[in-house]
C-alpha cells in the first residue's frame, strides 16, 4: 500500500476530483489486470484508447483513475486525476512507487538502430567478470545478478522497468545496463529514470511503420540524450553520420568513440578472421572472439563505457579478450562436411548488409554464400524490398522465407520482398514460404567450405503465425539438417 499523493509527486496535474490522500495497491494500465484498491492509468494506445476501459477498471476495484480527459461519467468514491500526458504520468508514478530505484545505483542506457543488445549484454558480462553484481534489461532476457527472467520487450513498460530496478537493488546489484528502444522513448517508458550514462550506437532504417518518417525516428532517439542529467555521460559513435547530432542538446558530459574519425576512444582493426579479430587500442593489442567491423564498434563502446564508469584500463582489456559472443548474434556451427552456418539477428537492411559484408570479408571466394532471410509481419514494410535486394546482391544464393508473419499473409510479405530484387540477381533467388524447408534447402544446396547465413531471428525460439507462437530455433533447425544430411 502506498499513498497516492506521494506517488503523484512531480506529475503535472491538470485537475483532481476526489481525495488523493488515500492508500492504493498497484499501478495498472491494463483494465484486465486491475485488482481491488489499484490505480488505473488510462493510456491512448496504438490500437485502442484505454479511457474506454475506465468503468471496467472501477468495476474490478480501481479506486483511483489517472486520465487525460473525461469521456465517461465520474463515480462517487473514486479519485480522478487528469494529466496532460498519461504515459509520462505513469512513468513518473512508477519511479515514485518504487522509491526511485534508478537514483540509487548507476544505470546505463543503450540506444540506436543496431547493437543495443550486443553492447548491453557484453557490458553485463564484462562487469560480472570484473567481480560486480550486475543487472540487464535486454531484448533477449532480463538478468538480476545471475537470476534470469523472460523479456517481452526490448524496453519494458515503466512499471516493469522500475519493479526490476527495485529487485536489483534488493539483490545488491551494483550496475544495470539496459536497452532503450525508440518505441520505449516515444511511449515514455524510460521517462523519469535517472541514467548514469547513455550510449548511441548508430542510426539506420527501421520502424518506419511506427514513426512518421526518418527525421521523427532520429528525433525520438535524440530525446533520450536531451533528457540525460548533467551528471551523466553521453557516449556517441562519431563515425555514424547522426553521432554528433544525438548529443547536440544534451547537458551530459560528451564523449565519442570511433574506428575512423578522431575520437576520445579509438580502436584500430589489425586482423580479421572467422575465429575473431585482433584490435589495437592506445597501442595495446587485444584479441577478441567478436567478428565483424560492426562488432568492433560495439566493443569500442563497451571499453569506453567501462572506463567512464571507473574500471582500470588493463583490467578492461584483459576481460575484453575473454568476452563471449551474444546468443543469436553471429553464432555459428560447422557441419562434419565443412559447411559453416551462421545464425544472426540481422533484421534491418543495415544489419543484413553489415553481416554479409563481414562474411564476404573473411571468405576466400572459392565457396558459396547462401542467405536464408525473411521479414517480420506487422512491422515496417519498407524494409522488405531493401533486405531482399541486399541478400541477393551480396550472396551467391538467396532464399526468401517467413520471419514471424504475425497477422499478415506470409506470401504477400514475400511478394513485397521479391519486388526489391534487381533483374540481374533474379536467377540466384528462391522463395520458400516454410522456414524449416528453406533452411533444409540451403543445407542441401551447400558443399564443403560453403557458408550459410540464416538471418533475422537470432536468439528467437518461436515462429509467430496468425498470433500463434510455435517453437522454432534457427540454430536447432540447421544443426538437425546437418545431422540428417550426414546420415544419408
Ligand atoms: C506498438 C507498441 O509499441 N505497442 C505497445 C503499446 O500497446 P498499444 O498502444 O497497442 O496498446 P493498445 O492495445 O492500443 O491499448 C491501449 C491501452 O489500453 C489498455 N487496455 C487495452 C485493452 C483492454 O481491454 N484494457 C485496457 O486497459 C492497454 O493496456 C493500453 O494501456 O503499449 C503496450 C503496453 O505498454 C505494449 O505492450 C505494446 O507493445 C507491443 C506488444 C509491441 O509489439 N511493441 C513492439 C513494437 C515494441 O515496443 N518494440 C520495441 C523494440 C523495437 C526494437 O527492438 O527495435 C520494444 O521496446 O520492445
Ligand atoms: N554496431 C552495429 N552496427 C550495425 N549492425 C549491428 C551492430 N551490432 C549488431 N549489428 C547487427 O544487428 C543485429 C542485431 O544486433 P543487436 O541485437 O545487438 O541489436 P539491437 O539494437 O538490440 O536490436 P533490437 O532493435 O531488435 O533490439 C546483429 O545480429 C547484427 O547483425
Ligand atoms: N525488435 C524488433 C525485432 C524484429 C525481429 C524479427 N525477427 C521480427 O520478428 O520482425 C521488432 O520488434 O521489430
Ligand atoms: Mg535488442
Amino acid at each position: 500500500m502506498k499513498n497516492l499523493q506521494d506517488i503523484l509527486y512531480k506529475v503535472a496535474i491538470k485537475q483532481v476530483f476526489g481525495n488523493t490522500n488515500i492508500e492504493v495497491n498497484e499501478l495498472v494500465f491494463d483494465s484486465r489486470k486491475v485488482g481491488k484498491g489499484d490505480v488505473f492509468i488510462a493510456q491512448k494506445g496504438v490500437n485502442v484508447d484505454g479511457h474506454l476501459y475506465v468503468d471496467k477498471a472501477i468495476a474490478l476495484g480501481a479506486k483511483a483513475i489517472i486520465c487525460e480527459g473525461f469521456s465517461f461519467d465520474r463515480k462517487e468514491g473514486v479519485t480522478y486525476v487528469r494529466v496532460s500526458d498519461a504515459n509520462e504520468a505513469l512513468a513518473i508514478m512508477a519511479s515514485n512507487f518504487y522509491e526511485n530505484p534508478s537514483t540509487k545505483f548507476p544505470i546505463v542506457g543503450v540506444t540506436g538502430t543496431n547493437g543495443k543488445t550486443t553492447i548491453a549484454s557484453l557490458l553485463y558480462q564484462l562487469f560480472t567478470k570484473a567481480g560486480y553484481k550486475v543487472g540487464l534489461l535486454s531484448t533477449v532476457k532480463i538478468l538480476v545478478g545471475d537470476k534470469e527472467y523472460k523479456a517481452t520487450h526490448t524496453t519494458p513498460d515503466s512499471v516493469t522497468i522500475n519493479s526490476y530496478l527495485d529487485m536489483m537493488l534488493e539483490a545488491g546489484v551494483e550496475y544495470c545496463f539496459m536497452e532503450v528502444s525508440s518505441h520505449g522513448i516515444h511511449q515514455k517508458r524510460t521517462e523519469g529514470l535517472s541514467f548514469a550514462g547513455g550510449i548511441f550506437t548508430n542510426l539506420s532504417h527501421d520502424h518506419l511503420d511506427y514513426h512518421k518518417d526518418f527525421a521523427e525516428y532520429r528525433n525520438v532517439k535524440k530525446k533520450f540524450f536531451d533528457e540525460l542529467p548533467k551528471s551523466a555521460f553521453a557516449l556517441t559513435n562519431i563515425d555514424d553520420k547522426n553521432g554528433s547530432f544525438m548529443l547536440q542538446n544534451t547537458q551530459a558530459k560528451k564523449y565519442s568513440y570511433a574506428l575512423k574519425t578522431m575520437a576520445d576512444f579509438k580502436v584500430k582493426i589489425l586482423e580479421k578472421q572467422l575465429s575473431g579479430t585482433l584490435i589495437s587500442i592506445d597501442n595495446t593489442e587485444v584479441w577478441t572472439k567478436l567478428i565483424g567491423v560492426f562488432n568492433i564498434y560495439n566493443l569500442t563502446a563497451i571499453i569506453a563505457t567501462a572506463e567512464l564508469l571507473g574500471l582500470e584500463k588493463l583490467e578492461i582489456l584483459t576481460i575484453v579478450s575473454q568476452l563471449e559472443s551474444v546468443n543469436g548474434r553471429f553464432e555459428y556451427v560447422i557441419s562434419d562436411d565443412g559447411v559453416t552456418a551462421i545464425v544472426d539477428y540481422a533484421h534491418t537492411p543495415d544489419a543484413l548488409k553489415n553481416v554479409l559484408e563481414t562474411i564476404n570479408d573473411i571468405r576466400t571466394n572459392n565457396e558459396k554464400v547462401i542467405t536464408v532471410v525473411g521479414c517480420g509481419g506487422d512491422r515496417d514494410k519498407t524494409k522488405r524490398p531493401r533486405m531482399a535486394h541486399i541478400a541477393a546482391h551480396l550472396s551467391n544464393q538467396a532464399i526468401f522465407t517467413s520471419d514471424n508473419p504475425r497477422t499478415e499473409d506470409p506470401q504477400s510479405i514475400l511478394d513485397e520482398m521479391e519486388a526489391g530484387i534487381s533483374p540481374e540477381h533474379y536467377n540466384k533467388t528462391l522463395t520458400i514460404i516454410n522456414r524449416q524447408q528453406a533452411i533444409k534447402t540451403a543445407c542441401k544446396l551447400s558443399d564443403a567450405g560453403d557458408i550459410i547465413l540464416i538471418a533475422g531471428k537470432g536468439h528467437e525460439s518461436y515462429q509467430e503465425i496468425n498470433g500463434v507462437r510455435t517453437h522454432f530455433k534457427d540454430l536447432e533447425e540447421v544443426t538437425n539438417c546437418f545431422n540428417q544430411l550426414k546420415k544419408k
